[in-house]
């Protein structure tokens, strides 16, 4: 056994050279990911980066074309038998004539050991819409019942694709705080999202994918000092755009008149150069980019 076999036999997720090609397009090209137990993940990512075929495949709804995939050190199906994972996913498919109450029993009969009924739709917070028809809810409660089904087994790992996007801003902020309290029992979650606020705010860590790759992975704050760790701004008399944009340290600029804003990987190179140049320059402020400016540089920076 190797040191990576050891790895990921304690890790709720091992992701080991995973490939997923859909004919000439590489959907996943490459990916390795531990993630331990108890860790809240988010997957980022621009649209059709590979967040839901990696999701497909940790979940065993895909074949991976070339590597490995391990779920508390099994095969990922068999993790899932177990009623060791539960799954959120974007199309999960629910029964319109059915009460919210059925279908969550439903659910509840494919597992050996299910949380109780109540304890479910406490949980979803669904208990005021147990004896409604599916069909008659709305967008953001439907996701509810989609979060009550990933429940039922009490899975150790929570799957979650875009798991607020049918939601308004106070629903969103309910579902974390039911998701908080699921996670502060040790619970291991991995969750895709678009909204980089929900990352910041609820994940341990950050999984940045571009085109099927990792393109940053660490702690929220890693992930915002990694890229445009900084912005420095600075009014310059007869500043050039595409000068400031070459400046050692420097990937992007926006200019309004002598207003100059750069974001920056190196920021103290950057500076330097900017005062060698430019030793005019006054009014000069550096701070931190928050994640937003971190996820559009790292994206773009490989896209060139
Ligand atoms: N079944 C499929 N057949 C062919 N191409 C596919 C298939 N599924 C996904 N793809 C392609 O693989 C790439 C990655 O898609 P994926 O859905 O994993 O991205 P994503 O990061 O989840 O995107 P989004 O944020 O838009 O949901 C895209 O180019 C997509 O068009």
């Amino acid at each position: 056994m190797d040191s990576t076999d050891t790895v990921s036999r304690g890790a709720a997720v091992s992701l080991r050279g995973l490939v997923k090609h859909f004919g000439d397009v590489h959907a996943v090209d490459g990916v390795d990911v531990t993630i331990a137990p108890g860790e809240v993940v988010a997957l980022l990512g621009p649209n059709g980066a590979g967040k839901s075929t990696t999701i497909d495949m940790l979940l065993g709804l895909a074949e991976p074309t070339r590597g490995a995939v391990s779920v508390f050190g099994r095969p990922p199906r068999a993790a899932v038998a177990a009623g060791l994972v539960g799954a959120m996913l974007q199309s999960g498919g629910l029964l319109d004539d059915a009460t919210v109450a059925e279908t969550v029993a439903l659910f509840r009969a494919m597992y050996p050991k299910p949380l109780p009924l109540k304890e479910v739709l406490t949980r979803a917070g669904l208990v005021e819409l147990a004896g409604r028809k599916v069909g008659a809810l709305s967008g953001g409660e439907k996701q509810r019942i989609r979060f009550a089904v990933a429940l039922v087994s009490d899975p150790d790992l929570l799957v979650l694709d875009e798991p607020t996007v049918a939601m308004d801003v106070e629903a969103r902020r309910e579902f974390w705080t039911a998701m908080r309290s699921y996670t502060d029992t040790g619970r291991t979650v991995v969750f895709a999202t678009h909204y980089l606020a929900e990352a910041e705010d609820y994940a341990d860590r950050v999984v940045l994918l571009r085109a099927g790759r990792v393109v940053a992975d660490g702690s929220v704050s890693q992930v915002r000092s990694l890229a445009a760790g900084r912005v420095i701004t600075a009014k310059i008399a007869d500043a050039d755009q595409a000068a400031l944009a070459a400046l050692p340290g420097v990937t992007s600029v926006l200019l309004r008149g002598e207003a100059a804003e750069l974001a920056c990987v190196d920021s103290d190179t950057a500076l330097r150069e900017l005062l060698n140049r430019h030793p005019q320059a006054r009014d000069i402020e550096v701070r931190g980019a928050g994640l937003e400016a971190a996820f559009v540089t790292l994206t773009r920076q490989e896209a060139a």
